[in-house]
């Protein structure tokens, strides 16, 4: 049955498209164009979905790579999103289609855009108008400002979106804005670099929405509020798993048009407390032993671009190192799902969408994880956490797969972008080949959990503390204690990077000298008599200061401007028209 709106709506004439005649219609969701003069079998139809339509210019007009308009008055443009047949990666491309009709009146022409525009208004309530965009000038390859004027902003502008940009003139500048500065008026924040600079933007608005709740966000037990501002990423760095893992390709162009249309995707987000009133927020990858290990590595060599993790990679790689600790971890709901499943978590996915009915009305799920009166490390349910000691390559929680381009199923392929839940990935200490093929998995559709020194656990909470409180860090041959007032691991002299003389994090905030003072621990790992005890953590791409951690997952706690990963394979066989199609050609 046709409710109202799509009565008042629905418009149906006849129209040119070059020298070709079409019946055109627009439904209330639905603008379809087909040819007029075919005989039934060859008729095509062409279905725009109304939520996918960019805008609508009178005249015939070009946007990209320069925009043109020819001033007509009996022609009007649409634009709208086409998904580009090339199957290069995991999700779609996105390309801004473009059609110019032709109408037999002026009065038609402007009927047509009039009802286009009430279309677009009626059923995209959440199309951003005004946007404040960071962009990280000094990101992957250093073309963020060319990446954003020359492919992003043309389709903002077209989008009648009005943007207030800022390039960063230093690290965490984008996050002290969101923190402090007056944001009335902006309904999403873009940011134009890599998983560092989502961070400094996730770390803002998060802690802005929980200033403004006046919530502590310090404290674990506190069940953080839900963030109003959406966030857009347009990928420009070197890693860019978030975007990769919540829109299945890295593109510029088909990330700016998810902003446009106000595609809205929930995501879990974890927050790790690592020292007393010390927060930072994770989407993708909390990781100690190898992957903290290369980010620490990685950090000296920023001048090699992206090349600087491959680099790293193999010195942590040879220098082979395993660490001791306890990891704890509360289950979730064995029930809903598990990392081993063989699902993948797509757009429109079920089990995310039984979540959000789970967690916003179940509040086992979301508040009463920890009680508010004790600390993180003891609280009510203390007999469901699960204790776990030993010595590991690598530990790693993930709240999505944490793909990218060179794991293009992600750390762990099964896991959901907004089930509240994350995964934890234990890898126990094994030779060198084992590890490598662990590695080497990642990169394949081999299964990277069906090795006998690998775990995974689909989780709500985790803490991790060195084991023996830290004893064998100290007890390290090679390293001499020295005091630094509570900087973690492989701090250098203060700072991560830079100095000749390398620290290595002790236990309780005490950290060792070196004393061979070479210029990296990890060269020094081949040279020292004994390889240091503690890894540092790697929170999205930034180093923590503290060993000792623990983390609770909240549930979708803050949207981006995507739409999840779009299974393409039904597109490029579909018998259908895409409007019967209830899969990706919705
Ligand atoms: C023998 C082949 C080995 C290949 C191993 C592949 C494993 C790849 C898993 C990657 C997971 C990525 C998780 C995301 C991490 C990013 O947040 C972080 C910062 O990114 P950016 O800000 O864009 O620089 N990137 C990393 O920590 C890099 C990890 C690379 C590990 C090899
Ligand atoms: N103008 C700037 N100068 C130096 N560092 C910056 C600047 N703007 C942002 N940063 C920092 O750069 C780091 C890396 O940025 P990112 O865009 O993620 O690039 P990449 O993916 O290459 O690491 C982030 O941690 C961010 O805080
Ligand atoms: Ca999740």
């Amino acid at each position: 049955m046709k409710t109202q709106m799509e009565t008042d709506l629905r418009l149906e004439s006849s129209l040119w498209v070059g020298n070709k005649r079409y019946l055109a219609v627009l439904t209330g969701w639905h603008l379809k164009w087909t040819e007029a003069d075919k005989k039934n079998r060859d008729k095509k139809t062409v279905s725009v979905p109304v939520a996918e339509v960019v805008g609508v210019e009178e005249g015939r007009v070009e946007v990209l790579p320069h925009k043109s308009v020819e001033d007509t008055d009996r022609d009007f443009t649409v634009f709208y999103v086409k998904r580009s047949n090339s199957r290069t990666s995991s999700g779609l491309l996105w390309r801004l289609g473009r059609t110019q009709f032709t109408c037999p009146s002026r009065v038609l022409r402007d009927q047509w855009t009039k009802h286009l525009r009430t279309a677009l208004k009626t059923h995209s309530p959440l199309r951003p108008h005004r946007l404040l965009v960071f962009i990280n000038p000094f990101g992957g390859k250093k073309k963020g400002r060319q990446i954003y004027h020359s492919l992003v902003a043309p389709v903002f502008e077209l989008a009648g979106i009005s943007s207030h940009v800022l390039v960063t003139e230093r690290a965490n500048q984008a996050r002290d804005h969101l923190l402090k500065k007056d944001l009335t008026g902006f309904d999403g924040v873009v940011c134009v670099g890599g998983d560092g600079m989502f961070s400094e933007v996730l770390q803002g608005v998060i802690g802005r929405t929980q200033q403004e709740a006046g919530l502590c966000e310090n404290d674990p037990a506190v069940a953080l509020q839900p963030c109003p501002l959406h966030i857009g990423i347009i990928p420009a760095g070197s890693t860019d798993c978030v975007c990769y893992a919540t829109v299945g390709v890295i593109d510029p162009v088909t990330s700016a048009l998810h902003v446009v249309i106000g595609d809205s995707q929930p995501l879990d987000v974890c927050s790790v407390h690592h020292g007393p009133g010390q927060v930072r927020y994770s989407v993708s990858l909390v990781g100690y032993g190898f992957y903290g290990d290369v980010l620490a590595e990685s950090e000296k060599h920023r001048w090699m671009g992206p090349f600087r993790y491959d680099y790293s990679g193999a010195v942590v790689f040879l220098s082979n190192r395993s660490y001791r600790g306890t990891v704890q971890y509360l289950p979730a709901d064995p029930l809903m799902s598990s990392p081993r499943d063989k699902t993948r978590c797509l757009s429109g996915c079920g089990v995310c969408a039984k979540s959000t009915e789970r967690l916003f009305t179940n509040s086992s799920d979301s508040g009463s994880l920890y009680s508010s009166n004790s600390g993180p490390f003891s609280n009510g349910s203390e007999d469901e956490w699960v204790s776990v000691d030993g010595r590991f390559k690598s530990v790693s929680l993930t709240c999505m797969s944490s793909s990218c381009a060179k794991s293009p199923l992600g750390l762990s392929p099964s896991a959901h972008l907004a089930d509240g839940t994350g995964d934890l990935i234990l890898v126990w200490d094994t030779n060198p080949l084992g590890f490598l093929a662990f590695l080497y998995r990642h990169t394949t559709d081999q299964d990277q959990f069906d090795l006998p020194f690998v775990e995974v656990h689909r989780v709500k909470a985790v803490r991790f503390a060195l084991a023996g409180g830290g004893e064998e860090a100290e007890d390290s041959e090679g390293l001499r204690g020295a005091v630094d007032g509570g900087d973690g691991a492989y701090v250098e002299n203060g700072s991560i990077a830079g100095s000749q003389q390398h620290l290595a994090a002790g236990a309780n905030g005490q950290t060792m000298t070196c004393e061979d003072k070479t210029t990296s621990p990890f060269t020094c790992g081949l040279c020292c008599r004994k390889a240091p005890a503690v890894s540092v953590w790697n929170c999205d791409g930034e180093i923590l200061p503290s060993p000792e951690i623990c983390c609770r997952i909240h549930g979708q706690l803050v949207r981006l401007y995507a739409r999840g990963i779009e299974d393409g394979t039904f597109l490029e066989d579909c018998t259908e028209e895409r409007e019967e199609c209830n899969r990706t050609c919705r």
